[in-house]
């Protein structure tokens, strides 16, 4: 069997040596991958010998702690438990329940504060990074990673401060907390509707300055106003749910939210111009994207109703700020109730923040502690579960693939590097891959088969061995497409068994020379073909010819003429030079016609080894591939 396991997709697990290191480990035996048992035990740390992935990031974290144990070793003062853990730098506060969780796995460094510069420096020697919304996780963290951090944790819910498309590029998985916040972010929201409506933050400052001031302080009512919800996600649900206990009207505007999800709550979806031009009060709870950034400006704010009222707790960038200020100044927008700010503080002399008819407070929309302690929980699992090289139900920058269908996808991946492995290694040096098909043939329909995770793996066989790059799922798409390789996928349904999902999966490259030109078909293609017999991968196809070998250790590929004794004579010279035969198979075109011996060896053969099988005059043509 194979000895690599499903959860090498996205990263060769780390984990804890310390004995409560299985928590996560045993969650993700029994409810990430289910049936798949892979051939690397859960509890074992990873180590160079056994890693299926030799990839930059692997190498970067051995040899940090490869040097560590040297120095300490020769210090005397080596603690095993302390090295073989992962650490995870958790950069800004988080609930102490969160903090538990990642203690029992990895080494926890707790630094509040860091300047960008104090968090480059240190993101070289950590695998994992815990931040919300105040650390900006640029693209120059991640170059001073050097390949080392494999995951970006958002304990909360905005991932505008992380730099997706770099992430993404370094293969860092970015995964973050989207559940545990939304109450306490819709409570926020009705907080500030109620208590801007009713002056509640103005007259209690009033009344501090020893003022008494009944007349100056008359406020609006909420019932039966129009409440526009800007985003009807998770949060924006939430505060409609509540606004409508206040006896308010509510209409929502939202692209991409489902209409029934609305009509269930009993709210009407609108355009964004007619949220904008009927609403009393607007809520803004819309990410910060390319799309929403200062989405409210001059212009939208001029067609507003006038004196209608506005409340953000969503991402300050959604605003225009100055234009704000004007819109307040000229009445237009009677008042404002801001939790969050285009800069995070904003500056002391904020016209915005010091605005009469401004409340503010300083992005508290999490900050429960029942919030925290949910999100610390929520980020902490993902975040482990991600060293643990689980895909997380949660990523932000990679496809979800649902627990069952890697289930049943985990042999297949397997077979998917492979191929690509031994694909690539058919191709003659100097050639320069264009363009990749995949076809897969299936008994089960075209749309029942999710080929992500084996068109990624096809990938990370095809490229890593001939780059410097750690290829996963997150970056698999975008590494082909940096490489100028055309991907593309067929799917053929065929008359074989659906309970499997794949029947047969093949590897094309076209356009290239062969080192071995029968891995070639007539319209020039290398093409190779593999399935899975009894959980093993096997090779099945070679250019035209039917082989049918497991696709383990290493193969020796042999054209011949078919003839008595080839299997002898080969399995001799191989014998001779200590090099142990695991199988050998033979495809022919026909009885002593063409044909391709495939044999399986244990251990690489010198090249003396290889020039006397390439000697035996019935041979034509010879190559050794290494899986
Ligand atoms: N102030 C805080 O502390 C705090 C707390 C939680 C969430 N937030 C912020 O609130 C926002 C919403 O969070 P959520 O958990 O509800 O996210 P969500 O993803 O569940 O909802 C966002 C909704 O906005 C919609 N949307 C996207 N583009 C839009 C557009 N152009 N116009 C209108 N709607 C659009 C999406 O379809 C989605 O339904 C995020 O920006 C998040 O960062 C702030
Ligand atoms: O997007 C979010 O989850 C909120 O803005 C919370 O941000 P915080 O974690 O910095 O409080």
């Amino acid at each position: 069997m194979a000895t690599i396991s499903a959860k090498s997709i996205l990263f060769p697990k780390i984990s804890s040596s310390s004995s409560n290191s299985n928590v996560s480990s045993n969650r993700s035996s029994s409810s990430f991958l289910p049936s798949f048992k892979p051939t690397i035990s859960l509890k074992a740390s990873y180590s160079k010998s056994r890693s299926p992935l030799p990839c930059s990031a692997i190498k970067n974290g051995l040899d940090t702690v490869e040097a560590k144990e040297k120095s300490a070793s020769s210090s005397g003062t080596k603690d095993a438990t302390k090295e073989t853990k992962p650490t995870i730098l958790v950069s800004e506060k988080l609930g102490e329940a969160g903090i538990k969780v990642l203690e029992s796995f990895a080494n926890v460094d707790c630094s509040y504060n860091l300047t960008p510069e104090e968090l480059c420096k240190k993101i070289s020697n950590v695998d994992a990074l815990i931040v919300r919304s105040g650390t900006k996780v640029s693209r120059q963290v991640f170059e001073a990673s050097k390949g080392r951090l494999k995951v970006v944790g958002r304990a909360g819910v905005g991932i505008d401060n992380v730099d997706l498309q770099a992430a993404t590029e370094f293969g860092c998985l970015v995964v973050n907390a989207p559940t545990a916040n939304t109450v306490a972010a819709a409570e926020h929201g009705i907080a500030l509707l109620s208590s801007m409506a009713r002056n509640v933050a103005q007259s209690d400052a009033s009344m501090k300055a020893g003022k008494w001031e009944r007349n100056k302080y008359v406020g609006v009512s909420l019932v039966g106003k129009t409440l526009a919800i800007m985003g009807f996600g998770k949060v924006g649900s939430e505060v409609a749910r509540r606004a409508k206990g206040l006896g308010m009207h509510i209409i929502a505007h939202d692209p991409y939210a489902p209409a029934d999800r609305a009509r269930a709550l009993g709210v009407e979806l609108v355009s964004f111009e007619k949220a904008i031009t009927t609403a009393d009060f607007i809520s803004l709870h819309m990410p910060l994207t390319p799309t929403t950034s200062k989405v409210f400006n001059d212009e939208t704010f001029g067609k507003m109703k006038k004196g209608v009222r506005i409340i953000n707790v969503a991402r300050g960038g959604v605003i225009d700020e100055d234009a704000l200020v004007r819109a307040l100044d000229s009445g237009v927008v009677a008042q404002a109730a801001l939790d969050v700010f285009t800069v995070e503080p904003p500056p002391q002399d904020s016209k915005l923040v010091q605005h009469a008819n401004v409340t503010v407070t300083p992005h508290l929309g999490a900050s429960t502690k029942e919030a925290q302690e949910g999100v610390a929980i929520e980020i902490a699992e993902a975040v482990v579960g991600a060293l643990n090289g689980e895909l997380s139900a949660t990523a932000v920058n990679a496809p979800m693939v649902p627990a069952e269908v890697l289930s049943e996808l985990a042999p297949y991946v397997v077979l998917a590097e492979k191929l690509g492995k031994l694909a690539v290694q058919l191709v003659a040096g100097g050639s320069g891959i264009k363009s990749v098909k995949v076809v897969y043939k299936s008994a089960r329909d075209r749309d029942d088969l999710d080929t992500r995770l084996l068109r990624a793996m096809i990938i990370k066989g095809i490229f890593e061995p001939i780059s410097s790059n750690f290829i996963n799922l997150v970056n698999a798409d975008y590494t082909a497409k940096e490489k100028g390789v055309r991907i593309s996928e067929e799917r053929i349904v065929v008359d074989s068994s659906p309970e499997f999902p794949v029947d047969t999966v093949q590897v094309r490259i076209a356009n290239v020379e062969s080192k071995f030109a029968s891995a070639m078909l007539d319209n020039g293609e290398i093409c190779i073909e593999g399935k899975v017999k009894g959980g093993v991968p096997h090779l099945t196809c070679v250019g035209s010819f039917s082989v049918d070998v497991s696709i383990e250790g290493s193969l020796i590929l042999c054209k011949q003429v078919d003839q008595p004794g080839m299997i002898g004579r080969v399995g001799s010279i191989l014998g001779q030079r200590n090099v142990n035969v695991s199988f050998m198979s033979v495809g022919r075109i026909g009885v002593r016609k063409q044909a391709i011996m495939a044999i399986g060896v244990d251990e690489e053969p010198d090249k003396d080894t290889l020039k006397q099988i390439g000697d035996v005059p019935a041979i034509e043509e010879f190559v050794f591939l290494d899986l």
